[in-house]
C-alpha cells in the first residue's frame, strides 16, 4: 500500500537512511570525524562527518565502519552525518587508570574498532625493553580478540635475545626494525589488514609509522632526560598503507597510531581474562584449589609448581601476579623500580 502525499509520517517515523553510504572512520577530532568511503583512493577528499543525534550514547571510534548521509562529495566546509554503526569485528578497550576504586579508574576507553591486529612496539635499548608493558598489552590483544605481534626496534643498538627468550612459550611472532632494515617482513605482515601501533615514548613508533607511511609525516620526538618525549597528538588516527607493488587489487592495510595510548589499564579485564593473556601459565593453573586467585597470597596456588618444573617462565609468573595486584589497586606496577632484580619487568 502506497500513503497518498498527505498521509506521509513526518516526524514520528525517524527516516531509515536507506541511501546511507559507506564510511570508515580514519579520525576523530572535537566531535568532527574523518572518513573514508570505500572506493576513495589515497588522493580522494576524504569525508568530515558529525554524529546523528540518533546514534544516542553510542561513540564512534577509529576503525568503525559507518552509514553517512547528508553532503559526502569531501567538498571544503561539507559535512555528513553518521547514522549508523556497523557491528565491530573486534574491540580494543582501555582503562583510563587501573585504580578501580575511582571513578576514573573505572573509565573504560574503546581505542579502536575493528583491528586485526595489535602490533606492540618496543625498542631493545634507550629505552629498554620493558616486558611488564609487552604483557599487558597481550592482555589487552587477547581480550579484544586482536593478534599481537611484537616489533622490536633500535636492533643496532641490542639484540633481541633477552626478550625472546623471556617469551618462547609463547610461539608470539615478532618482527626487528634497525634503521636501514627494508621492512619488508613487517609489510608483508601488515598487508590488507588492520593493525594498531602501540608502545612508549621515545620506542621509535613515530620514525616507524614514516617509513612505513612517509605521506604520514608523523613527529618525530627526541628521548628527553627523564625518558618522556614530546607528545603531539593523543588521538589514535588511521593511515593508508601504501600500495603494494605487485598487485593493484591487493588491499595494502591500514595501520592506525595512538599516540595517546602509553599504557593499557586492565580494570576493565576479569581476572580469568587476565590470565588468557598469559597462554602459557593456563594450563598450570588446572590443579589449583577451586577458586584460586593465583596471587601470592594463596598457599596452594599450582602456578608455582609449574614454573618450578620449567614448564613457564618464573618471571612471567612474576608479571602475571604484578597485573593481577595492579588491579586490585595494591601499588602502581608501572614503576619498574618494584621489580629491582629484573630490568625487563618495568611495564
Ligand atoms: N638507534 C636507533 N634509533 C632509533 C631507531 N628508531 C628511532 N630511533 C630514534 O629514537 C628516537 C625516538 O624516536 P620516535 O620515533 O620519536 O619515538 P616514538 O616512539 O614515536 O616516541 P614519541 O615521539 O615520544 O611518541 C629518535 O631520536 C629516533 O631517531 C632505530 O631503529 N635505531
Ligand atoms: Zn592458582
Amino acid at each position: 500500500m502506497r500513503p497518498g502525499k498527505s498521509s506521509r509520517p513526518r516526524t514520528r517515523t525517524r527516516p531509515r537512511h536507506e541511501d546511507a553510504v559507506d564510511g570508515f572512520v580514519i579520525a576523530v577530532d572535537r566531535g568532527r570525524y574523518t572518513c573514508v568511503l570505500p572506493d576513495a583512493g589515497p588522493d580522494d577528499p576524504v569525508v568530515t562527518a558529525m554524529r546523528a543525534r540518533e546514534l544516542g550514547r553510542k561513540s564512534v571510534v577509529v576503525g568503525d565502519r559507518v552509514g553517512l548521509v547528508g553532503d559526502t562529495s569531501g567538498a571544503a566546509g561539507a559535512l555528513a552525518r553518521i547514522v549508523r554503526i556497523a557491528e565491530r569485528s573486534s574491540v580494543l578497550r582501555r582503562t583510563a587508570d587501573d585504580d578501580e576504586s575511582t571513578a576514573e579508574g573505572r573509565l573504560e576507553r574503546v581505542v579502536v574498532a575493528n583491528a586485526d591486529q595489535l602490533v606492540i612496539v618496543s625498542a631493545l635499548a634507550d629505552p629498554p625493553p620493558r616486558t611488564g608493558f609487552v604483557d599487558r598489552c597481550l592482555v589487552a590483544a587477547y581480550d579484544a580478540d586482536i593478534e599481537p605481534l611484537l616489533c622490536l626496534t633500535k636492533a643496532d643498538l641490542a639484540g633481541p635475545e633477552a626478550v625472546v627468550d623471556y617469551y618462547t612459550e609463547l610461539e608470539l611472532p615478532y618482527v626487528l626494525v634497525r634503521p636501514d632494515s627494508d621492512l619488508a617482513a613487517l609489510r608483508a605482515l601488515l598487508t590488507g589488514r588492520i593493525s594498531v601501533l602501540v608502545g612508549h615514548s621515545g620506542v621509535g613508533k613515530s620514525t616507524l609509522v614514516n617509513r612505513l607511511v612517509p605521506a604520514a609525516d608523523r613527529a618525530v620526538g627526541t628521548v628527553s632526560a627523564i625518558g618522556r618525549g614530546r607528545h603531539t597528538s593523543t588521538s589514535a588516527v588511521a593511515l593508508r598503507l601504501p600500495a603494494v607493488p605487485d598487485g593493484a587489487t591487493t588491499d595494502p592495510g591500514w595501520i592506525i597510531d595512538t599516540p595517546g595510548v602509553r599504557s593499557f589499564g586492565l580494570a576493565h579485564v576479569s581476572a580469568e581474562s587476565l590470565l588468557h593473556g598469559f597462554p602459557d601459565l593456563v594450563e598450570g593453573t588446572v590443579d589449583c584449589p577451586a577458586n584460586c586467585q593465583h596471587t601470592t597470597e594463596e598457599a596452594d596456588c599450582a602456578l608455582d609448581a609449574w614454573v618450578a618444573a620449567g614448564k613457564a617462565d618464573a618471571r612471567r609468573l612474576a608479571s602475571y601476579r604484578r597485573l593481577l595486584a595492579s588491579r586490585s589497586g595494591e601499588g602502581d606496577p608501572r614503576e619498574p623500580e618494584r621489580n629491582p632484580g629484573d630490568p625487563l619487568a618495568g611495564s
